[in-house]
């Protein structure tokens, strides 16, 4: 069995960690073997070969995290009932181990990891420590990273290039070009993705995209990684590398927290530490080799060839009786660890700013402390089922075991994050300039985006011309140049808008995981994005403009081209603007409807269908708000105002020749073309503020 094996990256701790192997298919991949429990004892064999080395990561303390009386409520339906969801929890996650939360489902799970994580932070009570010190959000965030289920990668970039622009925005300008490529080529090499650096992350099998999720994380070293089913829609070899995986970042001294639906006992094997809820409590916490004896203990045996995970699934889900509650009480609710028999320490509730020393808490449900004692003694038997003077069950483990020794305070913790206080690794400015760049690689790669987008404004635009041909110098055709410019503001402000709302909220999910991890600050990513559009959207509009402008024969002059390309921008951009609204407002379906109805009345009230004077003066607001009215106004103007001459007429009585009287008949006699061109930039920076914070809203509420 080939092995390979590589330095934690912890620094002094020189752990040595198991590095999975690079191709799945390969026989090597199942460098884990062996399973059995009870008799056979299970080992996990790992032999060293070709040592490897996270010597360039950031040097990261270790983190043991703690939670006590965990409680979650949510507010249901119209009456606002309290619905609760986890009831009093409590628990402890250790550094260098990986720690598995199981349970059926809706037991509570992902609640219990959106809390940990601090994704989901209102509706909790109950104390969570880091260290043994109360925990700080902000520097927890800073130390932590949270792994969503469906891998949340773009689509367009190679596995090289995410990788560049995680690193340059995780690392920042401290560290230079070279060490990122360092910590680039470690990570990729050991994750075993180097032979696929260019590969677009689109092509990556399901294992990959993960371990490419992991390695986008890796780059700064979180010494707490939270996923959630990290082995959701794998099959069994990728499973087993995924966990296998999870257990090498464990191994160097990272604290690995993730939620599993049912593991197959090879899997199940691999885990350091489970916690199992069922209906919102715990019902077991400790190793995954103590399970069996300790529902043994409470009359719950286990059929020999049943997996342990399967059958506690069952037991939590009721299936042999009504068992939750006994376990719930033999584990005091998470408040006791299988493995040590060491009772949890008492915090004070999250709100509680005082920080306080492990030493000086409260041992009030604390398992019997002369059966401890004996046990450290030697007078118990290892691995026996006890019952304690308390009445708790408790299955001892050697306490002098090598197990981390419990001295880390937060004083390592302030160490290891970086001397600013700032949110984020690199300035806003940087992180605009990397998500810019980035988004203008995606819309190059993008064939929707760029070439379809384009392809169809060639293609109206050729199509129109050859439809309106030759008319804008013809006093008999003056009503069919006025549909043009009408339909010139519809082609517009459909295409923008359209593609905004299709693609956008694409990209939410990509965004939540990003902003979540702390990649880049929401006002930078919105930023990138408003400037990587718009000079697209405007070199279409030009190319679409001046097909039209031609083909339809208008006044050929340079500045009436140029207002009228104005106005037909800012349409543009406007609807971009009302698409990203929408697009952040709601989902893709909703949008798709919703956002052309909703253009509607804008479109009746654009001064085209009916004149100003013409609308009921109840009405009369709407066109005010109508960006397709100053749209139109706009081109109608450019084409017919400022003292443009009499029109050709090639029949008797030409009604239009004269093109006041086709502004008279639109009354746009007293209009303003600067009024329009400035209503409509209003208009647009109006929006644009709407859609960041219908953004910012979305990204909150998300949680
Ligand atoms: N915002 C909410 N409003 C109402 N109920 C909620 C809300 N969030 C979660 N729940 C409920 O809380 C329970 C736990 O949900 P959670 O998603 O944590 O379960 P889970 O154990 O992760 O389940 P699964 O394994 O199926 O994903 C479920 O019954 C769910 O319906």
């Amino acid at each position: 069995m080939k092995v390979k094996e590589l330095n934690g990256g912890e620094g002094d701790e020189g752990a040595r960690i198991p590095m999975i192997d690079e191709d799945e298919d390969s026989p090597n991949a199942n460098l884990i073997s062996s399973a059995d429990r009870k008799g056979s004892a299970v080992k996990i064999t790992i032999s060293p070969c070709q040592p490897k080395t996270l010597s360039n990561l950031p040097k990261r303390p270790p983190v043991d995290i703690a939670f006590s009386d965990l409680t979650y409520t949510v507010n249901e339906g119209r009456k606002k009932n309290v619905k609760t969801i986890l009831k009093s929890v409590s628990g402890r996650l250790r550094s260098g181990e990986l720690t598995a939360i199981m349970g059926p489902s809706g037991a509570g799970k992902s609640t219990l990891l959106n809390i940990l994580t601090g994704y989901k932070t209102t509706g909790t009570q109950g104390s969570i420590t880091m260290n043994g010190h109360e925990r700080n959000l902000s520097q927890f965030r800073k130390l932590s990273c949270y792994i969503m289920q469906d891998n949340q990668l773009h689509a367009n970039l190679s596995v090289e290039e995410a990788m560049n622009v995680a690193t340059a925005l995780k690392l920042g300008k401290d560290v230079s070009r070279a060490s990122r490529q360092n910590v680039i080529q470690e990570i990729l090499e050991t994750l075993g993705l180097q032979e696929h650096c260019k590969t677009m992350t689109s092509n990556l099998s399901g294992g990959q995209k993960k371990r490419l999720s992991v390695a986008l994380e890796l780059v700064n070293n979180p010494p707490i990684m939270f996923f959630d089913e990290p082995t959701s829609g794998l099959d069994s070899s990728s499973c087993f590398q995924c966990i296998s995986l999870l257990k090498s970042l464990s191994r160097g001294g990272r604290t690995i927290i993730c939620t599993i639906h049912q593991p197959s006992a090879r899997l199940f094997e691999m885990f350091d530490h489970l916690y199992t809820l069922a209906e919102g409590q715990c019902v077991y916490q400790g190793s995954t080799s103590q399970l069996v004896p300790f529902l043994s203990t409470l009359n719950l045996v286990c059929p020999s060839y049943h997996n342990p995970a399967s059958y506690l699934i069952e037991v939590s889900c009721g299936e042999y009786g009504d068992n939750v509650s006994t376990l719930v009480k033999a584990i005091n609710n998470g408040k006791h660890d299988i493995r040590n028999g060491k009772p949890f320490p008492v915090s004070e509730p999250l709100n509680n700013a005082n920080i306080k020393s492990k030493d000086n808490l409260s041992n009030g449900n604390s398992l019997d402390t002369n059966f401890l004692l004996k046990f450290a003694n030697n007078d118990i038997a290892k691995d026996t089922p006890q019952t304690t003077e308390t009445g708790q069950v408790v299955i001892p483990v050697d306490l002098t075991s090598p197990e981390k020794p419990d001295n880390v305070t937060t004083a390592l913790l302030e160490q290891a994050l970086p001397s600013s206080q700032r949110r984020y690794a690199t300035s806003e400015l940087s992180q605009f300039w990397i998500v810019l760049k980035r988004t203008l690689l995606f819309s190059r790669r993008d064939w929707t985006l760029m070439y379809l987008r384009l392809f169809a404004h060639i293609l109206v635009g050729f199509l129109i011309g050859a439809l309106y041909y030759d008319i804008g110098n013809d006093g008999a055709k003056v009503l069919s140049n006025l549909g043009f410019l009408f339909f010139n503001m519809l082609f517009l402000m459909y295409t923008s808008m359209t593609i905004t709302i299709l693609s956008f909220p694409l990209e939410m999910p990509v965004l939540i995981k990003e902003n979540f991890n702390r990649w880049y600050s929401l006002r930078s990513y919105y930023l990138a994005i408003t400037f990587s559009d718009l000079p697209f959207q405007a070199i279409f509009c030009v190319i679409y403009v001046s097909i039209v402008y031609y083909m339809t024969s208008q006044p050929p002059e340079w500045d009436r081209f140029g207002m009228f390309l104005g106005a037909c921008l800012l349409i543009s951009f406007v609807a971009q603007s009302v698409g990203l609204v929408v697009g952040a407002a709601m989902n893709v379906q909703n949008g798709v409807f919703l956002a052309p109805v909703m253009s509607v009345p804008f479109l009746l009230f654009s001064g085209f269908f009916v004149s100003f004077d013409a609308i009921p003066i109840y009405l009369r607001w709407i066109t005010y708000l109508s960006y397709i009215r100053y749209g139109f106004e706009g081109t109608a103007l450019a084409t017919y105002g400022f003292g443009r001459g009499k029109l050709k007429c090639h029949q008797t009585y030409c009604h239009f020749k004269n093109p006041e009287t086709t502004l008279e008949e639109l009354d746009m006699l007293d209009a303003s073309f600067t009024l329009d061109i400035a209503a409509l930039i209003i208009i647009f920076f109006v929006l644009r503020i709407a859609a960041f914070i219908f953004l910012r809203w979305k990204l909150l509420s998300s949680r």
